[in-house]
């Protein structure tokens, strides 16, 4: 048992390759405290991506685990996962993955509604969520008529959607301009306070990374402090 919301320990991921087996995490570990906010900044390569893989239940590693508010993920069935990813973890990506056909407000309500609330219950928290992050008036818009900036934001409450403890984020600013970047990181970061969330956020910013309650990297597919080893 765990008193973390996220941990992961010794997490070994290989990936079969053409040639020798590429060995991406090797003996990962890391724990989020309950409302704790961490950075992983780390070069291109080298597993970050895999890592919130991992940490989401959307990868097995070979070995080790992930507990989810200190429960044990790696014997569980799919279907379990799933329901664990569903209601208890956020993601959001560098490319904000709306879909195309549905406005903001309509990709919002999805994750509500395949949770299982009623079309009203769904349009009435998207509709708050997407005030929250000031879309309002752009929300029958869809995502084509969007900025960047704006899809972000939209990406951002379509994950706290379903009101998840956990919130993982793969370079959730990468594709935005700096001032634009800076606002939707904010943005993001003021939202995972206010609802106590645990979040684990991978960014190339060092300057934004900087605002989290601490930073890590990967080394030789292991987490360590990023102020002992900056890359
Ligand atoms: N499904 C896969 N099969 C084989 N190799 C993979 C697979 N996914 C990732 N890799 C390899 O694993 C390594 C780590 O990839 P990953 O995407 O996790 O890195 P990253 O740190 O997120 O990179 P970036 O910052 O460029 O997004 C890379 O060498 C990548 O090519």
């Amino acid at each position: 048992m765990s008193e973390a919301m996220l941990a992961l320990r010794d997490v070994r991921r290989v990936y079969e390759t053409a040639s020798d087996p590429l060995v991406v995490l090797d003996g990962a570990s890391v724990e989020l405290g309950r409302g704790e906010a961490v950075g992983l900044v780390a070069p291109s390569g080298t597993g970050k991506s895999t890592l919130l893989h991992v940490a989401g239940l959307l990868e097995r590693p070979q070995s080790g685990d992930v507990f989810v508010d200190g429960k044990a993920c790696g014997r569980l069935g799919d279907a379990e996962r799933t329901a664990i990813r569903r209601n208890g973890i956020g993601f959001v990506y560098q490319f904000h993955h709306l879909l195309p056909e549905f406005s903001a407000l309509e990709n919002v309500m999805l994750p509500c509604m395949i949770a299982g609330l009623s079309r009203k219950e769904a349009s009435k928290r998207a509709g708050d969520l997407l005030e929250r992050v000031g879309l309002t008036p752009r929300a029958t818009h869809r995502p084509a008529k969007l900025s960047g900036g704006e899809q972000q934001r939209v990406a951002v409450a379509r994950a706290l959607a379903n009101g998840p403890a956990v919130l993982l984020a793969d370079e959730p600013t990468g594709n935005l301009d700096p001032g634009t970047s800076d606002h939707v990181f904010d943005l993001l970061l003021s939202m995972v306070r206010e609802r106590g969330m645990s979040a684990l956020i991978a960014t190339h910013n060092v300057g934004l990374a900087r605002r989290l309650d601490r930073v890590v990297t990967l080394q030789d597919g292991k987490l360590v402090s990023y102020e002992d080893n900056p890359t």
